[in-house]
């Protein structure tokens, strides 16, 4: 049961998957090396990878990892939503759209053991303006596993000055001046 800011508003339109989005299969990449869900930079982050579907929607998959534990043997809850934030904020590439998370509610269905591989699939149920709303479900391991983790989620969409503006002046210098990372980012490819 979601809050009612999740609820999109009359007047809110079905996405509209940018004509330049990768083809369904394709790897989306990493959106920043240092990214902790997924960038490949980011020793104990999930390293989570997110594949184009149909429409505005991905699948993902990300192991847990020693290092996500909360309780002795499982996923620590705050990493599944961090799964859950990172594979709902990819859908916005796939709008060709730079957005960053308002609202996120999960829910926690079953108990997720280290070492298991979580499938994750979403998509965007319609956007409003700036506000773009999308639900996930992620399963153990694999596409017909059990549901352990859902969510629904509100991103707002934003300018690039969002991340330069805010963001600690040495990681923004590392990042404006590392051409890798600039060919890696996608909101460099929409704002180059
Ligand atoms: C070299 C440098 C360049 C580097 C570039 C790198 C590019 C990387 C590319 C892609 C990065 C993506 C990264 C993904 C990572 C995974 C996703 C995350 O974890 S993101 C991090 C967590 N989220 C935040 O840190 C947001 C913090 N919050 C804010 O900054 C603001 O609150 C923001 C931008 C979300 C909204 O602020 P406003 O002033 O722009 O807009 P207002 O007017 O407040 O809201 C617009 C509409 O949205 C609703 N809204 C806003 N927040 C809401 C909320 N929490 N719940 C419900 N509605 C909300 C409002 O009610 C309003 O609705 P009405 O237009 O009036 O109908």
């Amino acid at each position: 049961m979601s809050s009612a800011s999740l609820l999109p508003p009359a007047d809110a339109q079905p996405p509209v998957r940018h004509p330049d989005a990768p083809a369904p299969g394709e790897p989306l990449g990493a959106h920043y090396e240092h990214c902790f869900g997924c960038g490949p930079g980011q020793p104990h982050g999930l390293h989570l990878e997110a594949r184009a579907g149909d429409g505005v929607s991905l699948t993902a998959e990300f192991t847990v990892q020693p290092a996500h534990q909360g309780a002795p043997g499982l996923a620590h809850g705050g990493v599944l939503a961090t799964a859950l934030d990172e594979t709902l904020g990819s859908l916005n590439w796939l709008l060709r759209t730079i957005a960053v998370t308002g609202r996120l509610e999960t829910d926690f269905v079953a108990p997720v053991p280290v070492g298991t591989v979580l499938h994750l699939e979403a998509e965007v149920t319609a956007v409003a303006g700036r506000k773009i709303y999308s639900r996930a479900t992620g399963r153990i391991g694999g596409p017909e596993g059990p549901v352990a983790v859902r969510a629904e989620a509100l991103f707002i969409e934003v300018k690039v000055d969002h991340f330069t503006e805010h963001g600690r002046e040495q990681e923004i210098r590392a990042a404006m001046s590392d051409p890798d990372q600039i060919r890696r980012s996608r909101a460099f490819e929409v704002n180059p």
